[in-house]
């Protein structure tokens, strides 16, 4: 027996929902470039959960379920007025208050699948309300609460900043939503699946989830995109900063991919959003400057940008706490995770791989006065 280290090329589920073949990134067998430039986040949610785009009365029924669900316990907001405001994490913010839904839902351990296509609905519908409400909170700023005609991008930008957003920033938070909805069997996907294979319940699963895209090599790759960017701070000091990161070998966050070659087929649609947005908000620096970091990175070292490279930009230009992008890239991927959780379920075998064991040979007991 030999281990395969991270598990490189090995497939250890059959799958439905996305695919990644020859770098091109499908949803059900819709190319993401066609999705990204068309779809709604709702129809990503209905075509990731029923492996089907959704027909005007089955979206309009979504979009009334998700509006219907999206209050959160009360209990949940005054717990959140009891944390270390100043330092928490969202990201721990986040994994806790999934953990907590799940304490508030009285079917969170009834198993049918109309039990938990209901959860999913409650999860998706209050995950938007978390984190939004969370970063109201920490602000001194109460929640504000859903504006049920509005769409799910829209709304999650009114209730974080209490305005009705512009139509550009619900295109450029759409867009950004539907390319982080799912990704085949990244490492938070992954790790749901194997969590609900235990039969685990649905919140179980989208927790540890969370967990796992909260690591800078996953999910929390954005804000450190935006750090960089912010340590940088002038086009003029790229060259320099970028050329001794890769001169003492350290990694430049947003840049390198476990299945992508060429390139990650979501980073240009969100470059496009980059420059448009930066421009509008009057900092082009920031586009300009994750560009150069771009153009060097492939030069040197021959890696493509990553999901998390251009969305910082994005987001920040979108007025979003740096903070905030992994906790908005969890907002969206619950879609996914969602979607493989229902999956796993509906063809469950127990997640259980083998350890090649490299410790000691056999050793016989030592008592502790002979040690
Ligand atoms: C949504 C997402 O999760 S997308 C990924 C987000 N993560 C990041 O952007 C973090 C930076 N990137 C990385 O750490 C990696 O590229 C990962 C984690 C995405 C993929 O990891 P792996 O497939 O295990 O590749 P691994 O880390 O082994 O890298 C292979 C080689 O490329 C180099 N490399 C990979 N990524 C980078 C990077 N971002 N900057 C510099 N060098 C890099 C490694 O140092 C290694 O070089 P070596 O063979 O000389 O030692
Ligand atoms: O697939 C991966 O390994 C990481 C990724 O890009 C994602 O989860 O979106």
């Amino acid at each position: 027996m030999s281990a395969t280290k991270g598990l490189e090329g090995i497939v250890a589920a059959e799958s439905k929902i996305s695919s990644i073949i020859d770098d091109t990134l499908t949803y059900v067998g819709y190319d993401i470039d066609d999705l990204a430039d068309n779809a709604t986040f709702e129809e990503v949610i209905y075509l990731l959960w029923h492996t089907r785009l959704p027909k005007q009365d089955e979206l309009a029924e979504l979009k009334q379920q998700l509006a219907d669900n999206m209050a959160i316990p009360q209990a949940i907001i005054d717990q959140f007025k009891t944390y270390p405001l100043a330092t928490v994490h969202p990201m721990a913010v986040l994994r806790t208050a999934v953990s907590l839904l799940g304490v508030f839902d009285d079917e969170a351990d009834v198993m049918t699948p109309e039990a938990n296509y209901r959860k999913a609905i409650r999860l998706q519908a209050k995950i938007a309300t978390v984190v939004t409400a969370f970063s109201r909170i920490r602000k001194g700023l109460e929640p504000v609460a859903p504006k049920p005609e509005l769409g799910y991008a829209a709304n999650f930008l009114y209730m974080l900043k209490g305005v009705e957003p512009a139509e550009i920033e619900v295109e450029a938070f759409n867009k950004a939503l539907v390319l982080h909805a799912d990704h085949e069997l990244n490492a938070s996907t992954f790790t749901a699946r194997v969590c609900v294979a235990t039969l685990s319940d649905v919140y179980s699963g989208v927790t540890a989830a969370i967990g796992a895209l909260k690591g800078p090599l996953h999910g929390g790759a954005n804000e450190q995109v935006m750090n960089m960017l912010t340590e940088i701070g002038s086009l003029d000091n790229v060259e320099a900063w970028v050329q001794n990161k890769l001169d003492n070998k350290e990694k430049i966050m947003g840049f390198g991919h476990r299945v992508y070659r060429k390139g990650d087929p979501r980073a240009p649609h969100l470059r496009v959003m980059s420059e448009k947005l930066t421009k509008l908000t009057g900092k082009p620096e920031l586009y300009e400057m994750s560009v150069k970091i771009h153009d060097m990175i492939v030069e040197q070292k021959n890696l493509p940008a990553n999901v998390d490279f251009f969305s910082a930009s994005v987001y920040d230009s979108l007025g979003i706490d740096h903070d905030l992008f992994t906790p908005i890239f969890a907002v969206s991927r619950t879609s996914g995770w969602v979607a493989h959780i229902l999956e796993q379920y509906a063809n469950n075998r127990l997640i259980r791989p083998r350890a090649e064991y490299v410790g000691p040979g056999m050793q016989k007991y030592v008592p502790i006065s002979e040690r």
